[in-house]
């Protein structure tokens, strides 16, 4: 079957077909297909360099693939520009904030809810979103004031008040406390409710929180695809990290 054969009729949202990308001599991803169903939360993981952001940044448009085909809902989008491939449906979280101090919590949703829908109906989403990310007490708190996770809850709320299927988090428990992590991963599981998402994440206590599937990329290829308990048991995963904690 190939790419082009699957249809939203299968219950496939993201399919990628030997995806990938070259810097130079360096093969960040090579030849990464990957299915990701409706309303599936997958986790990515894998030693640094071994391509989970570079592979983020082809989903998103931010990297044009060098070769390989990517499918979102039945439509190629490969080497489509980040705008495009937003207002298809995919929503990110990078690593990079995204934040301003001086606005609050509500200004920041409503401005991303604002980009969607109309005013009256951005309203609407604001009271949902500040619900889901457990913020509605800190609706009027200026960003700048926030803890580190909070800041990171706003930046997740901002990204489902743009009513994307499928949402991108790289790295959402990174330098938060144990509580936070707890919150966050909490968090996830009720987005899961209605959207679909992939997590890059390195905290292996977060991703027992919240995974089914587990997907291990190393040195830009997928090694192995399983459930979290199986995937923390593989000695090959455990190789690629080695004298690193993956339990
Ligand atoms: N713009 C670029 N130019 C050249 N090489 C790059 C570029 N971006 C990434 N790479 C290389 O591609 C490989 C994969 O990097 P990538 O950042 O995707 O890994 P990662 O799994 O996200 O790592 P980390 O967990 O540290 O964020 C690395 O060897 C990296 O040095």
């Amino acid at each position: 079957m190939t790419i082009q054969d699957t249809t939203a009729a299968d219950g496939i949202l993201l399919q990628t077909s030997n995806l990938t990308m070259r810097f130079g001599g360096v093969v960040a991803v090579s030849d990464v297909s990957l299915t990701l169903r409706e309303l599936e939360l997958r986790c990515l993981i894998g030693p640094n360099g071994a391509g989970k952001s570079t592979f983020f940044k082809m989903l998103t448009g931010q990297l044009k693939p060098s070769t390989g085909a990517i499918s979102f809902r039945g439509a190629p989008i490969a080497g489509d520009d980040p705008h495009a491939i937003a207002r298809r449906g995919i929503g990110i979280k990078t690593q990079v904030p995204n934040v301003f101090d001086g606005l609050s919590v509500r200004e920041h949703i409503w401005l991303a809810a604002r980009r969607q829908h109309l005013d009256r109906r951005a309203n609407d989403v604001v009271a949902s979103v500040l619900d889901r990310i457990r913020m509605t007490h800190l609706a009027g708190a200026q960003v700048g004031r926030l803890s580190h996770g909070q800041r990171q809850w706003v930046e997740i709320g901002m990204v489902i008040a743009g009513d994307p299927d499928l949402i991108l988090l790289d790295e959402p428990a990174a330098g938060m406390t144990h509580d936070e992590v707890l919150r966050t991963a909490e968090i996830i599981r009720d987005i899961n409710q209605t959207k679909a998402l992939i997590v890059v994440e390195h905290d292996m206590q977060f991703i027992r929180m919240i995974a089914k599937t587990v997907t291990v990329f190393n040195q830009g290829a997928v090694l192995v695809e399983s459930t979290v308990d199986a995937v923390l048991a593989d000695q090959r995963v455990r190789d690629v990290y080695l004298g690193k904690k993956v339990h």
